[in-house]
């Protein structure tokens, strides 16, 4: 598996600040000379526009190429949850907060679209699917990826969830000392494998696939955003493994194709894409084995590194010194307890009753949500509305954007927030269900996460495994948790990540 610095293709993958960088030169080279703001929406009250100097656009790159996250804070202190940030022509503006940012997930795709910012994938992804279609096509195709990573399809992928990790942790030995992001991304890749790409791949063609993967992964370099088809030769290896990808896949689907109609069937995402028929629109016709392909390479690149990610942040923050004795053994104690009443056995009823596990995810999720900003294209003028009630409005051409990191370390929203605290999800405080979007860690609304199921399931098997079979001491930092590595597109903690692992003798 590529390192998780160099990684590259799902559209949302692009949001760190290497990417937002590229993103806002881009714009700056290529934008019309002035900020174009439709008269009609002139009229109406704007968001306050940050002041970068005497040459606007220019500062407002350079504050952005420092980082995003200081351009947030800077602006949110002088000008609240709405603001704009001028960058080369363009205008970014800010919805900071569960108030402000309710437009930003439950506008439409006419009003709103994912297309224009992240439409650059299209190379790795392949033509025909995701950012390469209308949104007509585009939402056809992702009813077949709900389909995919529905519930009832969950049990399953769980039972091979399980029977990865169970082979992954038992060759670690009795003892040693690890860099758990690099071992986690490495199980995950595993169990992604299995449950998306199918078993043929798992069991025969998986040395094949990850040396493809690796070159679309990339593929993706700060530069690709400016300039897709730049003939340099990462683009050259990430063409010709979408290719490679093309061929493996056309010959597997086929095969799967050809199966008499009484034939066991695989349970997978593939086999999902597999029998999926578009609606009578588009002529209830199968997928073609190219666009399957396409849509299973997004789907890899959405779960393997913000799960990595995750279920990494979730095991440094419960070994490091500062927490480990605070919330550990109430997690070995659920493990205890659900030992029980269950045995051994893990699967996807049991893992659903592990709420303390469920929330020390979600609270590492909290605090460090791999995809920093999300962005959207306004085609339409909208108000959005502040928690004072002030309605502001964002002109048609504004490039929107919302922050995961931000939101979810506001004091408004989440008490004592830059403190790890699971409990802050549990009954009687439950503070992200007093308003909606004040948890964004998977997105929400409109395009919400269509993972989250399976990315809770993966990181739960992985996590409680690991709590039955070993205890564990963070050694980088001296037991003090990492860093995040804001240099990377998906954001991580920065490595290494060393562990001393050893084998428990009882639970
Ligand atoms: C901890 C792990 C994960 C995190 C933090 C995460 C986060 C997110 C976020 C923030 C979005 C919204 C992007 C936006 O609004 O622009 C999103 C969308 C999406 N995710 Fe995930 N994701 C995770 C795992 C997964 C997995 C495992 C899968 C699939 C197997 C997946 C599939 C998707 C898909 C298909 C979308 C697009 C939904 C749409 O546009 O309608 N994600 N994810």
């Amino acid at each position: 598996m590529a390192a998780v610095e160099s990684v590259g293709a799902l559209w949302y993958y692009v949001l760190g600040t290497v990417f937002v960088a590229a993103f806002v030169c881009a714009q700056f080279l290529t934008g019309k000379p002035k900020y174009a703001i439709p008269s009609k929406d002139r009229k109406k009250r704007l968001p306050p526009l940050m002041d970068c100097g005497v040459v606007p656009g220019l500062g407002g790159l350079v504050k952005f190429v420092k980082g995003p996250l200081s351009v947030m804070k800077e602006a949110y202190g002088k000008y609240g949850e709405v603001f704009t940030v001028p960058v080369g022509s363009k205008r970014m503006t800010f919805l900071i907060g569960p108030w402000a940012s309710v437009h930003f997930f439950r506008g439409s795709d006419e009003v709103i679209s994912q297309k224009e910012v992240y439409e650059f994938n299209v190379p790795t992804f392949g033509k025909g699917v995701v950012f390469d279609v209308d949104h007509r096509l585009r939402r056809e195709q992702f009813k077949f990826f709900a389909e995919a990573l529905r519930p009832a399809k969950m049990r399953s992928y769980v039972n091979q969830m399980v029977m990865e990790a169970e082979l992954f942790f038992d060759k670690w030995g009795e003892t040693g000392e690890i860099d758990i992001l690099h071992e986690l991304s490495s199980l995950i890749i595993n169990t992604a494998s299995r449950c998306l790409l199918g078993r043929e791949v798992r069991e025969n063609l998986f040395e094949e696939v990850y040396r493809q993967f690796h070159f679309l992964d990339m593929g993706m370099q700060p530069i690709s955003v400016l300039f897709p088809y730049l003939p340099i030769k990462a683009h050259r290896d990430r063409d010709r493994a979408r290719k490679e990808m093309s061929d493996i896949f056309m010959k597997i689907i086929k095969a799967r194709r050809a199966q008499p109609a009484d034939a066991a069937k695989e349970d997978d995402v593939l086999q999902t894409f597999v029998e999926a028929r578009y609606s009578e629109t588009y002529g209830g016709r199968e997928m073609t084995p190219d666009e399957i392909t396409g849509m299973l390479i997004a789907a890899l690149f959405a779960g393997q590194h913000t799960s990595s990610i995750t279920s990494t942040w979730t095991a440094l923050y419960l070994f490091s010194e500062k927490y480990r004795h605070k919330f550990l053994p109430q997690l070995l104690q659920e493990q205890r307890d659900i030992i029980k009443e269950h045995g051994e056995e893990l699967n996807y009823d049991i893992l659903s009753k592990m709420d303390y596990l469920h929330r020390a995810m979600k609270e590492a999720l909290r605090l460090h949500p791999p995809l920093i900003m999300l962005m959207r294209y306004v085609h339409e003028g909208f108000d959005a509305e502040t928690s004072k009630g002030e309605k502001i409005h964002v002109p048609k051409g504004d490039i929107i954007c919302t922050s995961p990191t931000f939101a979810h370390r506001l004091e408004s929203v989440y008490s004592n927030s830059l403190e790890y605290d699971p409990h802050r999800f549990g009954p009687g405080r439950e503070e992200d269900k007093k308003r909606p979007f004040s948890f964004i860690g998977f997105g929400g609304g409109r395009h919400s996460c269509m993972g989250e199921t399976f990315a809770y399931m993966q990181v739960k098997v992985l996590m409680s495994v690991l709590l039955r079979k070993f205890d564990f001491e963070l050694l980088s930092n001296n037991g003090a948790i990492p860093e995040p590595n804001y240099d990377a597109m998906v954001v991580g903690p920065r490595q290494p990540c060393k562990v001393r692992f050893t084998k428990k003798k009882s639970l």
